[in-house]
């Protein structure tokens, strides 16, 4: 007998998920309204710069429609997209449709968000281009002070000429406010970037820039905050006495996937280390800001920055995919230089290993390890927290006897970021049922999917996007970060495009390259191998599996 029919007060487990993402949603636009910036009734326009592009297609528009469908976005609202191209703003959500995933109930509010959306023609450096979309944006909201939103998703070659016509020509009258999102790469180095940031402090005050890190808008990355400062228990041990190793890990199972023509003049470094490994650190090393404001926040991301010093040619491991012939996936047969969009013998680094060492009482000593890498055997993203080896030679025997490594495992506290977000502390226990002392590692473990069933994370954008709107910079990355991150960074990037250090070849699809590893170890971060994940412990998930499960979310 169906349970639910039977009982009235029971629900449908669909329906308890819908309904504790509703409350979600709810508290959500309470928090926002309370916050007031939003301004519900005032007209605001969202101009998507580079409306044809890749992210555009895949991400601004859909997250757009996001937060139009869940009722996060002020009731007068347009969007305008803006590009070179010759195309409508049909051709745009053509393209853009099987990123937005609409359901078949939600058609009507779907077809009222196409229809706040306009594209104009347009170039990047051309005035009277600007008058005219200034022009179409007065006609199509009826107010001159409109708050302006314009997210400029282009190449950085043309950020210049754009902000500067968007400032001259298309500044909304007051009391409109505008607000610039920028998308990275900001520069290409120390130089470039503070020429990127003097250019734009002409035509904007601090204020108006939002520098997006979509890493800074993941769940996980928001919860280190809260994780470290509101448990006493881990500001007691988050220092060089209890902590070994610090290693920050992104994993990506593609390649470039033709995006060579842009990733190959700016390699994993300036891609993916410079910046959201680089903004993970400074989360996870910082001191305790006075309070939640974004600006105490961003205080102290900068001082610890100031205390790293630049990266050192013996610190770093750089390596470039090459196809893996005898794989049976064709995209594994393809290296990075058969990518066509790649320069045929391109020295780009595709994987990068970089350790820091942040000189102030808390952390001297102690390693910290920023590795990334595309086409590996995996998608991940990770923060693992390496605890020193338990003192003492109490279990010395036990061990000998029952660990081929002799020793005791060391404690970890890992934060997932993604896939399937979670925080679990590795930890040694006792054998359960075993007579003597057989020790054998497990986890406390916090996985999101269990223990938040049914809650919806919101995906990084649809966070900062909404955080633009509110006027909240907490999730922004100010240019003193920026020119720090930088400058850490720079020495690295000259010697690397000078083709002055070595690049290792590794195959598509594998764990990593093993002088990373030994480098990493050799700086006393111990891997052993030993343990097991939960579910691969149970054998309840294959790595398949896992890979169907992520992409369905
Ligand atoms: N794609 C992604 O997944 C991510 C992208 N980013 C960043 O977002 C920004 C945009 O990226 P993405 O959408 O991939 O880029 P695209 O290469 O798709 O460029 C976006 C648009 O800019 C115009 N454009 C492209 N090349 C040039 C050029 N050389 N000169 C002038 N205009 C040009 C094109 O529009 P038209 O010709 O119609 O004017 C194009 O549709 C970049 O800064 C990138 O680093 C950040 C994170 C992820
Ligand atoms: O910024 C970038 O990030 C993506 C990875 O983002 P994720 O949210 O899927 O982890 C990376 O593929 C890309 O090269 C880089 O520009």
């Amino acid at each position: 007998m169906d349970e639910n029919k039977s009982n009235p007060h029971s629900t449908s487990t669909s329906q308890t998920t819908r309904e504790t993402a509703d409350c979600i949603f709810e508290r959500l636009r309470f928090q926002i309204t309370r916050l007031g910036s939003a301004t519900p009734l005032t007209s605001h326009i969202f101009f998507i710069f580079g409306a044809s592009g890749d992210l555009a297609k895949k991400k601004i528009y859909p997250t757009l429609w996001w937060l139009y469908r869940d009722g996060f976005l002020p009731e007068r609202i347009r969007f305008i997209g803006y590009a070179r191209s010759q195309i409508t703003i049909a051709t745009i959500f053509e393209h853009a449709a099987k990123y937005m995933k609409v359901e078949n109930h939600e058609r009507e509010t779907f077809q009222k968000f196409v229809e706040l959306n306009s594209y104009c023609v347009g170039h990047y450096d051309v005035e009277k281009d600007f008058q005219h979309l200034n022009d179409e944006a007065n006609r199509l909201s009826k107010q001159e002070s409109a708050h302006r939103l314009f997210y400029l998703a282009l190449p950085p070659n043309v950020y210049e000429s754009v902000t500067e016509l968007i400032s001259k020509h298309c500044r909304p009258k007051p009391p409109g406010w505008i607000r610039l999102i920028v998308e990275k790469p900001f520069g290409k180095d120390l130089q470039s970037s503070n020429k990127l940031s003097e250019h734009l402090s002409k035509c904007y005050v601090e204020e108006e820039i939002y520098r997006i890190d979509h890493y800074l808008g993941k769940e996980m990355v928001q919860n280190i905050i809260v994780l470290r400062f509101a448990n006493h228990i881990l500001s007691r041990v988050w220092n060089r006495d209890s902590i070994a190793a610090v290693i920050i890990i992104f994993k990506e199972d593609i390649g470039t996937q033709g995006r060579g023509g842009y990733f190959d003049q700016f390699g994993i470094i300036r891609d993916v280390i410079q910046n959201h490994l680089m903004q993970i650190l400074s989360i996870v090393a910082m001191e305790k800001p006075r309070s939640t404001k974004g600006e105490d926040i961003r205080d102290e991301k900068v001082k610890l920055l100031r205390c790293i010093s630049p990266v050192k040619p013996e610190d770093v491991v750089i390596g470039q995919y090459i196809g893996d012939k005898d794989s049976g996936d064709v995209e594994h047969q393809q290296g990075y230089l058969d990518d066509k969009t790649v320069p045929d013998n391109s020295t780009t680094p595709t994987y990068a290993q970089l350790i820091l060492n942040i000189n102030n009482e808390r952390w001297a000593g102690v390693p910290f390890i920023l590795r990334a890498g595309k086409a590996l055997n995996e998608k991940k993203a990770e923060i693992r927290i390496q605890f020193r080896d338990a003192p003492g030679a109490m279990f010395d025997e036990d061990i000998r006897e029952n660990d081929p490594n002799g020793r005791l495992a060391r404690d970890e506290l890992v934060m997932r970021v993604q896939p399937n977000e979670a925080i679990y502390l590795k930890l040694n226990t006792k054998r359960p049922g075993e007579m003597g002392f057989i020790i054998e590692e497990t986890e406390l473990d916090l996985t999101y999917g269990d223990r938040y069933q049914g809650v919806k994370l919101p995906d990084a954008y649809e966070r900062l996007i909404l955080d633009v709107f509110m006027g909240s910079k907490i999730n922004f990355v100010r240019s003193d970060e920026l020119q720090e991150a930088w400058r850490i960074v720079d020495p690295i990037l000259e010697l690397v495009d000078q083709k002055k250090l070595p690049l290792i070849p590794y195959k598509f699809g594998v764990f990593g390259i093993p002088e990373a590893f030994e480098a990493a170890a050799k700086h006393g971060y111990i891997f052993r191998g030993t343990y097991l994940w939960k579910d691969e412990r149970s054998g309840s998930i294959t790595s398949k599996e896992q890979k169907k499960k992520e992409k369905n979310r």
